[in-house]
């Protein structure tokens, strides 16, 4: 399983998930302006994995930063934290990584311990990420039997996070443990994180994975032994509301009318409570360009009129249960979801 993001102190290590699958390359990114790129280009991308990058960001520019001043210091920090915030507006653990990272710092008594305290808490949220999502995966594969086939959309996979991915955790487990999964992946239009990141990686692990363009999704169920359509989430609302890749909205209301159960999976640190409803989840809109050209050619008229969101958002009703760590939530999300915050952090 590759790791998408090292922290080395003085760097960043990135893997590059725009060259993916043929080339495996990595980013070393000295500077948050790096960074920043990276993220807004989708290099490093899937919820998880921006917070992690962003957060070792910071530890990197604290290592590098000259001021003793603690005061100073600081006040750059938050500079630095609202300009990472800028990269991408809907994954909310971007913001959750950042402002857990600088409110540690927060609390140094001078330079030195603030730059220890950055780099522990970005380590800890890259360690605490893999538990997480291990035990998503064990959530998740109770949901299923051997011999099931899933559905999934976009990559939330092992490089869309520390390690395992969130959607895609059962289907390692499961392959560790001999049971037989397999997936469709919808290749996810426009910038293919399904066929090129998520067929890739199941191929990689070696679970069995058939790729369908979007618009094959209501064939495929309505003609293959769909068991489950399982996603990964950007942003969760108070109220269950689910951002997710562009297609996951059609996905759960296609899943609803096959009678197929829609599962989310979702680490505590992409419910965000403060959002009430899904209509107050910022939707991040993209260059026109994604759509009109592929692969660098033209593939619309010129001037065509774009419209190119990256994320929809799927009403709490379509979603038969929401996967965390902590458990499986699977109606009152509100209370449920409140509840389960609560009590975090659940790792340490
Ligand atoms: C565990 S990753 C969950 C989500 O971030 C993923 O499903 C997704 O929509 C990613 O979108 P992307 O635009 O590729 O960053």
């Amino acid at each position: 399983m590759l790791r998408s993001i090292a922290y080395h102190g003085d760097h960043v290590r990135i893997l590059d998930q725009q060259r993916l699958p043929h080339d495996t390359v990595y980013v070393h990114c000295t500077t948050t302006a790096e960074v920043w790129e990276c993220i807004k280009a989708l290099k490093v991308r899937g919820a998880p994995a921006i917070g992690m990058a962003a957060a070792f960001a910071l530890a990197v520019w604290a290592n590098r930063a000259s001021t003793t001043n603690l005061t100073d210091f600081l006040a750059s920090l938050r500079r630095e934290r609202d300009y990472l915030a800028s990269s991408r507006p809907t994954a909310v653990n971007l913001f959750w990584a950042l402002d857990r990272v600088v409110a540690r710092a927060a609390t140094a008594t001078n330079v030195t311990e603030a730059r220890q305290l950055i780099e522990n808490e970005a380590l800890a949220i890259q360690k605490e990420d893999e538990d997480v999502c291990r035990r998503i995966g064990e959530h998740a594969l109770s949901l299923m039997n051997d011999g099931d086939t899933i559905l999934t959309i976009c990559n939330a996979g092992a490089i869309a996070t520390a390690r395992y991915g969130t959607a895609l955790a059962p289907l390692y487990l499961a392959k560790e443990r001999g049971i037989h999964l397999s997936a469709y992946a919808c290749e996810t239009r426009p910038l293919l994180q399904g066929s090129r990141l998520t067929v890739w990686e199941l191929q990689q692990a070696g679970v069995d994975v058939t790729l369908i363009s979007d618009n094959m999704a209501a064939h495929t169920l309505a003609t293959k032994p769909i068991s489950a359509v399982i996603v990964g989430c950007d942003r969760v609302a108070a109220n269950g509301d689910t951002a997710n890749k562009i297609g996951t909205l059609g996905l759960a209301i296609l899943a609803k009318e096959f009678g197929v159960p829609f599962y989310v999976a979702a680490p505590l640190s992409t419910i965000d409570l403060e959002t009430a409803t899904g209509d107050a989840i910022p939707i991040e809109e993209r260059a026109p360009e994604e759509i009109t050209h592929f692969h660098g050619h033209p593939v619309a008229p010129s001037g065509t009129n774009v419209f190119n969101p990256a994320f929809d958002v799927t009403p709490h009703r379509y979603i038969s249960a929401i996967i965390t760590e902590k458990g499986i939530v699977r109606d009152n999300y509100q209370e449920a979801l409140a509840g389960l915050k609560q009590s975090e952090p659940a790792l340490k």
